[in-house]
């Protein structure tokens, strides 16, 4: 197998752990979603938001990382967690 070959075997396996812990990521709003179901909270919560996104952009400074793509991937994964408890809690955007 060629260098190339061998660089895109490992970032094949490594473009799998990230949809796997997307995966998990989003499953894990499942659990958010029944403790605000019962405190009675929304969804949405910009506070928390900010938090992620703050924490994301620590970690990108940390690994020496562009800020701005890391903060919009979190982005992204912030609207999907939304839009999952939304669509489980029957809120979702197709009927
Ligand atoms: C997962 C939550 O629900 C939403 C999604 C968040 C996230 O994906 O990190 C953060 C805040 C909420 O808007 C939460 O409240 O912790």
């Amino acid at each position: 197998m060629s260098s190339l070959e061998e660089v895109r075997v490992e970032i094949k396996r490594i473009d799998r752990n990230i949809v796997d812990l997307i995966k998990k990521r989003t499953e894990l709003a499942e659990k958010v979603l029944e403790s605000k179901r019962k405190a009675g909270l929304p969804i949405n919560d910009e506070a928390q938001n900010k938090v992620v996104l703050d924490r994301a952009v620590d970690n990108a400074i940390e690994f020496n990382l562009d800020t701005n793509p890391v903060r919009s991937i979190f982005k992204i994964l912030i609207e999907m967690s939304i839009e999952h408890q939304q669509e489980l809690s029957g809120q979702g955007k197709f009927p």
